[in-house]
């Protein structure tokens, strides 16, 4: 079985890399450094970085970065994708140079989604000190949060996960956007770490590639804060401040300035794997999470 420990990184791409560190830094109160060769690393922790932002013609979600412990755990993943004959490629030395990492293998998921295993992130361990002074990101062995990618092939696509990449599910939703209308299903996966989930599958296509990728901080202010600098920088609202049933996160949404959202939130769930049993959920949120404003 594939050990993968967290959700290490992201790629998006952009026209606009100015637009992206403004937003990063104005918005976020993350810090953005150039990455090596092109592009911008934005810092959330101690690490160099937990987004690139590439530049490419059209804005979009490239690539989720899975982290695996060390080599011995990337030469298992290697045989777990021969063995069950999954197409896998690695990646150049630019490209292992440019994300940080010793050695990495990419894999494209059967909805389309490209996911890079790695292991051995290179860093200067250099402080985060947020130019808004936003204390610290929930990160560390947690990983940097979540990602939600598109699932139109639903079934191979879980199966893939669960099967190939070792995720296992936390508890699954089956959404009506017409209550008389038929589900699409979210299904909510973990890894190896205690975050309620590191990825969440949705049966349904995303132009932007992604439909959300989540960032939590560590305390309810800085929520707010972080939704002060939102409205002062005029970055639409996706959805409305909330808390989620399932893993407890009080968060709002707000889109990137790649296409995809990006949820800001707090007080996220830890579980207890060998603890857990997955269960249907049948709302959204406990309260609030108003997804119809992002319509306007
Ligand atoms: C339901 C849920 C639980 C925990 C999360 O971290 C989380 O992001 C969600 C919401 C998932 C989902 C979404 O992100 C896009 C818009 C969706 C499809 C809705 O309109 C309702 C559920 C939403
Ligand atoms: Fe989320």
């Amino acid at each position: 079985m594939i050990d993968i420990r967290g959700l290490s990184y992201f790629v998006a791409q952009t026209d606009n890399l100015a637009e992206w560190q403004a937003y990063a830094q104005d918005v976020l109160g993350m810090m953005v450094t150039p990455a090596p060769g092109s592009g911008l690393y934005v810092k959330m922790d101690e690490r160099p970085f937990r987004m690139l932002v590439i530049e490419g013609r059209e804005r979009r979600y490239v690539a989720s970065g899975w982290e695996l412990a060390d080599e011995r755990a990337f030469d298992a993943a290697i045989t777990v994708l021969e063995q069950k004959r999954a197409k896998w490629e690695p990646a150049s030395g630019g490209l292992c140079e440019q994300r940080g990492m010793q050695a990495i293998a990419i894999v494209t998921d059967p909805s389309g989604n490209r996911h890079e295993l790695g292991w051995g992130h290179r860093s200067d361990c250099l402080p985060f000190v947020s130019p808004q002074g936003v204390p610290r990101f929930v990160t560390g062995d947690m990983g940097l949060g979540h990602t939600v990618l598109p699932a139109p092939n639903f079934d191979e696509t879980i199966a893939f996960h669960r099967d190939v990449l070792g995720f296992g599910v936390s508890d699954i939703f089956n959404f009506r956007p017409d209550p008389a209308g038929p589900a699409v299903r979210i299904h909510f996966l973990h890894c190896g770490n205690a975050r309620h989930h590191s990825l969440a599958l949705a049966e349904f296509p995303v132009s932007s590639g992604c439909v959300h990728a989540m960032v939590e901080v560590d305390s309810m202010t800085e929520v707010g804060r972080a939704h002060d600098r939102r409205l002062a920088h005029g970055v639409p609202l996706s959805a409305t401040l909330g808390q989620h049933l399932n893993d407890k996160m009080i968060s709002f949404y707000m889109k990137t300035p790649s296409g995809f959202d990006l949820e800001y939130g707090y007080g996220g769930l830890q579980v207890d794997w060998s603890r857990h049993a997955a269960f249907e959920f049948t709302r959204v949120s406990l309260w609030g999470h108003d997804f119809s404003v992002g319509q306007q």
